[in-house]
Parts: structure tokens; C-alpha cells; sequence
């Protein structure tokens, strides 16, 4: 079946929780079988490679439990077992090391046909130098084939893992079993270091030691107790990419739920390579990353992605978009892969870039110059997959750029079901992030006087392309033009009332801000701040004839920026949450203390009746300054301005 790809018309604007790591659950799931005691595993992910590892433990003899976020592995081996591997390349590797631990067993292997083809005569050469006797029924040191078992006794090892790092994960976390010490030595080192930093922590986390005295040596004990009673699997860095890529690709905001920290995962290094090519800008909130759009530089750029090659197709699906040349070295490994991924991304790729080149270790892509790719590519632009899942995932991204405008599709994914080796709702969860981009949101921002308003609701609508509207500044045009008729507030609120009679108000849009005219004509900024409206706004404001005279208007700002295409309101002031719109999907309210505030108008050379204001704000009868109900509090004292920013944007991506 083929997928069209609906493009975001409009940013993203979404919350999107990736699953656990496939990774780390299967590394958890053979870990926890040889614990020897039951393992309660949380978060694990649900995908075929994890269920092709949970059913050979299963067949092994293993009790596997499966609830509500959660596998539980106990029990023992048998010593004789028929295992399916399908493509799972960690499956494959880990539990044809882990059975050899096994005395006078007896196995039996097969796999998907892809499988046959991918590098195992390293870790083959290492198990049969440790007394396991292979019988191959294909190609010798290739699936299928079958296994006579003697256990391990340690000692040396000289290991070939140059062709991929789960053949040294494999013997690693085998020989805990081991019934003594065994030393590993490397030949030629080995490709994707961070997932063996992966196995080691992991083993280590588990209560198994390890040691890695040098480089390429590593000394693995024989490990008779587990630490743990159960694991919780991070979320996947690699699955996080995507995401991470839709922000890019759509100039949006998107929020990665659980975002994993530095440790476990070496993909989480992904982040960093995307805010360094300048395609987005990362922030920290909690245990989330916001990724936000940016603005790349024309000029080629070259990354080496050997330590991050599962995230280079994420990369390289999104480069045609950005109009500069790209190259990705360090890729060679991933050649025998689920698919040779570095020909087949060049093959999928050339489909919507100028040309693309590769050699044995590196794809460089020519893109066509932003303003032509629309008339250069043929639609729609139909992706093979070779039952890649990254493949799909990557190209499912890039097809998210509405690159024709109005939202026309133009990339369908062949057999995008092939997701499900690591994400199976993936297409699922990208089309919801594309409806939830498309909800027109309200964001009422309230707070006193330089909490931050207006650097926070402008920076907002500008990243999310919604529109701003500053209600501070509708009662500074209204007390600059009372004012200039000659009407102090101590005339009272009937003089006002009357004057206000005459006022023409309307809206201009600049950019991304509405701003409030009087008579058809901007009243300038310059006019609105000084000290003499400073000191009478608040008493302007403070009247009900003036409020109420604003309140419609201030309401049709949502049906202006609709009007206008605006994904969004971001109106910010006093009132807004508690009574312009009491029921803004987002409703915020800022503060911080007011020596804070003082500093922060000092620095800007103003000086402002802060705290004269605030205490008129508050204290009036008609719509006083209130923390409304069911708002977020963000005391931004001690935050940077980003911090306050970035808060805000994920409470938004979040709603
Ligand atoms: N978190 C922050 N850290 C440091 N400085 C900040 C922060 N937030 C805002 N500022 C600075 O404080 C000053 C006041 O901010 P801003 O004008 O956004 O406040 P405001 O709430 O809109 O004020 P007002 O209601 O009086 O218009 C500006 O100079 C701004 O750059
Ligand atoms: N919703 C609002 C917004 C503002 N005010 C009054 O206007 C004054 C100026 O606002 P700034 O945001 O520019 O500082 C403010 O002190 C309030 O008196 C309001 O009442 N309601």
C-alpha cells in the first residue's frame, strides 16, 4: 500500500512522544533473561524486532509477561530451541552469542532473507573459537543455520566487529555467563562506538562488570548477581530525529516529549548536528526538547555521522529542502544494513534533488534552488522503501514540507507499514501532529508591568506565524489621545466617556502584529510611552467607559487573524485570560519580582512607574490585574528570556 503525505500548511505546532528505544529494549530484554531473577521492564518498545527478541526468549523457555506499558522476563533456558530472527539485526547478534553460553545445547536459526545477508562471521569466528559448532545451511557464516552448545569457560578473545558494533555487544554481554574472566581484544576496531557505550552501561546499570581498560579491550566478569528488579527504557534518541526534523522541514515548533539525556544514547547527539547546520534551534524544557525553526546559511555544509548513522537518512531526506549542497560521510557501515541505506537514500533522494552522488562512505546531495523545486519535481514523488523503516520514516518528514503551497501532496511512502520495526504508528502520529498544527489557538498572555510580556507573546506569534496583539498598547493609544484632547483622568469618567465618543478605532497589520489605529492612522510608539502616558494610563484604564470600549475590539482580534490566515492569537495584557477570553486554549501569567522588573526597564533606559501601576491594575473594581483561573504561572526571575520563551512555546506545541 502507498501513503500520501499531507504537508503541514501551517508550522508545526505540536507535542510529539516518540517511543522507547528499540535499542535498549532489546539489549534490556536479553539482559534481563540472564539475570537470573524476574525483571520488570517499563516503557519497553512494542515493535517487531521487540517481539521478534521477547518470542526467542519465549521459545527459549523464558516466561515472558506483557501488560500496560511493561514486559517481565524470569525463568531459565532450555537447551534446545527453533528462533526466528526476521531482520532484527540486535536479535540475531545477541541471541546467537547468548545461546553458546548454554551447555550441550542445540539451536536452530533462520531469518528474514535480508537477514542472511548482513555481517555475522565475526562474532561466528569468536563463538566457534569458544567451542560452538556452527552448521550453515546456505552461505557459511550466514543465516540460516544451526548451533551445537558447550557454555563459556572466558579467556581470550580477538574479535573482528569491523562491520558492525552488535557483534561486539553480542560478546560482551554473553560472557557475564561465562564461569570465568574473558578478555576481549579487538581487531580493527569497530563502527557506532556509542552503542557499545550503550551495552556497557547498560550491563553495568544491570549489575554485570565490565571493564574497558584501553582502547579496543575490554574485560567482561563473571557476574553471578543482578543489581536490579526492573529497567525503564529511555525514549528512543534515534525515533526522536524525526520530530526533530519536522520542525526543520515544516518552520515550526515542535516538543519531544521525554527527551533522553546525554548518557545512554548517542543519537541524542542528533540535536546538536541540526542546531549546528543551523536547520533548527534546541531548547531544553524540563524533561522535553523544544526544536524550533531557524534560519540555515545558503552555504554547503558536511557532517560526519559515524557515531550517529542510524539519524543520517533523517538528514539527508530533509536536505533537498534547504536550496544548499549537503554530504554525510562516515556511512559506510550502515551499507549492510536493513537496506544498503547509503545507495538506496541516493536512489530515493534523486527523485527530488538536482543530483545526488555516493561513494563507498558518503552521500552528497545537489538540491534544486529553493524557489524552483516545486516546478522542478515531478508529483507525486513515489519513495521505495526496500522495508527500510527509516527509510519510510525520513522521507514520511521531508513529504511534511508543503513545498507546492495550499497543502498539496507530493510524496507517497511504499509500504509504509515497514515502520513498525521501531515506530509502528508513526504515519499515525504524523498526521495528528498535523491536525493539531492546523487548530487555530488562542494564547492569553497577562502579567504586570515588565514581567516580559511582550518579548515573550512577540517571539511566540513570530516562531509559530500567529498574530500579536499588545492591549497595553490599546490603552496607551487611547490615554495618548485623551490626553492630546485635553482630558486628564481627574475630569472623570464622564468627560471621557464623551470624548471617547469621537474615537475611529481599526487595525493595521504589521508583520505578525496587529496594532490598533485611530482615524486610519498608526499612532507611533514614540508617542505612547512617554512619562506623561506612563503616569496616566493605569487611571485611564482603570475606568469602565474605557474598558468596555476596548473589550469588542479586543474580542474581533480572533476573527481578524483568521481572516488574515494566522495559525494563531497570542494577545498579551492585563485582562485577557480572566475576561477578554476567559476560554484561550493557553492561558499564561507572568511574574517576577519587582526589583527584577525595576532592573529590566532600567537596562532600557525607561523609567517607569512599575510598582504605581501594578497596585492600580489590581486593585480596580472593572477587570482588575488577576492571575487568571487555570493559567500556567512562570516566575521569570531567575529565567533568560529563551528560557521564558521556550516555556511557553511547549505549553503552547502541548495544548
Ligand atoms: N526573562 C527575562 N530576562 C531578562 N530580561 C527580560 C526578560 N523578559 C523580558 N526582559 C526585558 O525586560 C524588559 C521588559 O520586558 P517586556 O517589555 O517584554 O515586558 P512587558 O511585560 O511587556 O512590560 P509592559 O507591560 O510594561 O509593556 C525588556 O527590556 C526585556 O528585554
Ligand atoms: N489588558 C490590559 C492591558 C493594559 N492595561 C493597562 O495599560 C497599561 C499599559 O500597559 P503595558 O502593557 O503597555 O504596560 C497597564 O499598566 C494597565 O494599566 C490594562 O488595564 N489591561
Amino acid at each position: 500500500m502507498d501513503y500520501k503525505i499531507e504537508p503541514f500548511t501551517k508550522p508545526a505546532c505540536a507535542a510529539i512522544q516518540a517511543p522507547g528505544s528499540k535499542s535498549i529494549t532489546n539489549r534490556a530484554l536479553l539482559l534481563a533473561a540472564m539475570a537470573g531473577q524476574k525483571i520488570k521492564i517499563f516503557n519497553p518498545l512494542v515493535s517487531r524486532d521487540s517481539q521478534i527478541m521477547a518470542q526467542c526468549l519465549k521459545n527459549l523457555g523464558f516466561e515472558i509477561e506483557e501488560g500496560e506499558n511493561f514486559i517481565s522476563v524470569s525463568g531459565s533456558p532450555k537447551k534446545s530451541a527453533k528462533l526466528f530472527v526476521g531482520n532484527a539485526g540486535t536479535a540475531a547478534r545477541f541471541l546467537t552469542a547468548f545461546v553458546c553460553a548454554i551447555k550441550d545445547g542445540e539451536f536452530e536459526f533462520d531469518s528474514d532473507e535480508e537477514m542472511y545477508k548482513r555481517p555475522m562471521r565475526g562474532l561466528i569466528e569468536a563463538l566457534e573459537h569458544l567451542g560452538a559448532e556452527f552448521t550453515f545451511k546456505k552461505e557459511s557464516f550466514s543465516f540460516p543455520f544451526s548451533v551445537k552448545t558447550k557454555g563459556f569457560s572466558g579467556g581470550e578473545i580477538s574479535l573482528d566487529a569491523t562491520q558492525s558494533s552488535q557483534i561486539l555487544s553480542a560478546i560482551l554481554m554473553s560472557q557475564t555467563l561465562a564461569s570465568s574472566e574473558t578478555s576481549i581484544t579487538l581487531k580493527g576496531g569497530t563502527v557506532s562506538k556509542p552503542f557499545v557505550e550503550m551495552t556497557v552501561k547498560m550491563m553495568r546499570q544491570f549489575g554485570f562488570e565490565v571493564e574497558c581498560p584501553s582502547n579496543g579491550k575490554y574485560i567482561v566478569k563473571n557476574s553471578k548477581t543482578c543489581k536490579i528488579s526492573s529497567y525503564t527504557v529511555e525514549t528512543d534518541a534515534t525515533a526522536a530525529s524525526y520530530p526533530i526534523a519536522l520542525a526543520a522541514a515544516t518552520s515550526g515548533a515542535v516538543l519531544v516529549k521525554n527527551f533522553p539525556r546525554e548518557g545512554l544514547q548517542g543519537d541524542v547527539g542528533f540535536a546538536q548536528v541540526m542546531q549546528k547546520a543551523g536547520l533548527v534551534k534546541c531548547r531544553r524544557v524540563g524533561n522535553d526538547l523544544l526544536a524550533l525553526k531557524s534560519e540555515p546559511s545558503a552555504e554547503a555544509c558536511e557532517f560526519d555521522f559515524n557515531d550517529i548513522s542510524d539519524t543520517f537518512l533523517t538528514f539527508a531526506a530533509i536536505a533537498p529542502l534547504f536550496g544548499r549542497t549537503t554530504k554525510i560521510t562516515g556511512i559506510a557501515h550502515t551499507r549492510k544494513q536493513e537496506s544498503d541505506r547509503v545507495e538506496a537514500m541516493a536512489r530515493e533522494i534523486s527523485k527530488f534533488a538536482k543530483k545526488v552522488e555516493f561513494d563507498e562512505d558518503s552521500i552528497t546531495i545537489f538540491p534544486y534552488e529553493k524557489s524552483e523545486l516545486a516546478q522542478k519535481i515531478s508529483s507525486p514523488v513515489k519513495i521505495e522503501t526496500y522495508k527500510d523503516h527509516r527509510i519510510a520514516m525520513s522521507h514520511g518528514v521531508a513529504g511534511c514540507a508543503d513545498i507546492f503551497g495550499g497543502g498539496k501532496a507530493w510524496i507517497e511512502i511504499r509500504d509504509p507499514q515497514c515502520s513498525s520495526k521501531t515506530w509502528p504508528d508513526f504515519f499515525k502520529i504524523l498526521e495528528q501532529s498535523r491536525k493539531d498544527s492546523m487548530k487555530f489557538k488562542t494564547v492569553a498572555i497577562d502579567g504586570g508591568a515588565a514581567v516580559g510580556k511582550s518579548s515573550v507573546s512577540k517571539e511566540c506569534a513570530k516562531t509559530l506565524n500567529y498574530m500579536h496583539v499588545d492591549t497595553g498598547s490599546h490603552y496607551r493609544t487611547i490615554a495618548y489621545i485623551l490626553l492630546d484632547k485635553g482630558i486628564a483622568p481627574s475630569l472623570g469618567e464622564d468627560a471621557v466617556s464623551q470624548a471617547l465618543k469621537g474615537v475611529e478605532i481599526s487595525t493595521l497589520i504589521f508583520g505578525n502584529s496587529a496594532r490598533m489605529s485611530v482615524g486610519g492612522k498608526e499612532i507611533e510608539d514614540s508617542l505612547i510611552r512617554t512619562d506623561k502616558v506612563n503616569q496616566n494610563v493605569s487611571l485611564f484604564a482603570a475606568m469602565p467607559q474605557v474598558r468596555e470600549f476596548l473589550k469588542g475590539y479586543q474580542r474581533s482580534m480572533e476573527g481578524v487573524a483568521k481572516e488574515k490566515n494566522f495559525a494563531g492569537l497570542v494577545m498579551e495584557g492585563r485582562d485577557i485570560g480572566s475576561v477578554i477570553f476567559p476560554n484561550a486554549e493557553i492561558k499564561i501569567f507572568l511574574d517576577a519580582d519587582e526589583e527584577t522588573r525595576r532592573k529590566r526597564r532600567a537596562n532600557e533606559g525607561i523609567s517607569d512607574s512599575i510598582s504605581k501601576r501594578d497596585a492600580l491594575d489590581k486593585n480596580r473594581k472593572t477587570a482588575p490585574l488577576v492571575r487568571p483561573e487555570g493559567s500556567v504561572l512562570i516566575d521569570t526571575s531567575n529565567m533568560s528570556k529563551e528560557e521564558v520563551i521556550a516555556k511557553t512555546l511547549a505549553l503552547i506545541a502541548e495544548a
